[in-house]
């Protein structure tokens, strides 16, 4: 698929993967919506990919994607103005196990309620153009990290929906693709201060601290190649692309239920 005219929408545009995954699509031909909770960091970046890339071709939104009044709101003005959406790349997310409630109102129900209210623009059933969701999921929505149980709920089931919604929207005719990214450690604002997040799992921190030794961390140019391949390769769609520095792979799930 290329991307020259198309229409994306990236939450959590304004920092550490998200802007990544914001200027790998400018860089190749696409419009872009950031959407964000801070306004200051979003507002900006947008006036510095304006001069870039050119006014027409970036749009900042502030919005919480907890509010589906501000969710709603972002994405109508986004297809008013560009005249609809391709691409939604659904980023933003927080870890912080000292507050979980608000990271599952963010990392899971922020990606739902996201990816419903987008589907009321994308959806070809409603008139829409069809196109490609990317979920910024997690190696911990594969598998466990011990000391942040909470945010490995919230990427696991970011994976689930993935699959689940590419399943749906295969079966219904949507002809929207659903993948998931799941990238390791990832050198970002999130990880820099994992070390203040971990609450009552904190004396599990030198453990994490391990395997970020073992895995090592990743770029965020690296996550955004990634975004990128899984929004071109249009034979992608329920998959979850692992990326380490050392290797990059697309999951294999057996259904244990047989
Ligand atoms: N940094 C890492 O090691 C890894 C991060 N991830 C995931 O990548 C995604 C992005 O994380 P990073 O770039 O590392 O974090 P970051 O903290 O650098 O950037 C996150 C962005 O999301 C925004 N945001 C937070 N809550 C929001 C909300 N309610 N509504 C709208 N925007 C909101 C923040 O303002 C910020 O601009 C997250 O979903 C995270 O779980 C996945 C694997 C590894
Ligand atoms: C606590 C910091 C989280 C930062 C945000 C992330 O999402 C980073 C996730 C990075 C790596 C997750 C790795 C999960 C590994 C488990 O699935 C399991 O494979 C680990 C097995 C034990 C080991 O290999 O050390």
């Amino acid at each position: 698929m290329s991307l020259d005219g198309k229409v994306a929408v990236v939450t959590g545009a304004a920092l550490g993967i998200g802007k990544a995954m914001t200027e790998i699509l400018l860089q190749n031909g696409a419009k872009v919506a950031l959407l964000d909770v801070n306004e200051t960091a979003g507002k900006s970046l947008c006036e510095a990919l304006m001069k870039q890339y050119g006014q027409e071709k970036t749009l900042f939104l502030s919005c919480d994607i907890q509010s589906e009044e501000q969710t709603k709101a972002a994405l109508k003005k986004t297809s008013e103005v560009f005249g609809g959406i391709d691409i939604l790349c659904n980023n933003a997310g927080i870890l912080n196990e000292n507050t979980w409630e608000k990271t599952v109102s963010i990392n899971l129900m922020g990606v739902i309620r996201s990816t419903y209210l987008a589907l009321e623009h994308m959806n070809k059933l409603n008139g829409g153009r069809g196109g490609v969701i990317v979920n910024t999921a997690s190696m911990a929505g594969l598998g466990p990290l011990p000391s942040c149980p909470v945010y490995t709920a919230t990427k696991h089931g970011v994976v689930g929906f993935t699959r689940a919604m590419a399943a749906a929207s295969s079966a219904s005719g949507y002809g929207i693709r659903v993948n998931a990214v799941c990238p390791s450690f990832v050198q970002t604002e999130l990880f820099a201060n994992i070390l203040d997040k971990l609450g009552q799992f904190s004396h599990l921190a030198d453990a994490t601290k391990g395997m970020v030794e073992k895995f090592g961390t990743l770029s965020v140019s690296q996550v955004a190649e990634c975004l990128l391949e899984l929004v071109t390769d249009e034979t992608k769609n329920g998959e979850a692309l692992v990326v380490t520095p050392q290797m990059k792979k697309y999951m294999t799930f057996v259904n244990t239920i047989q």
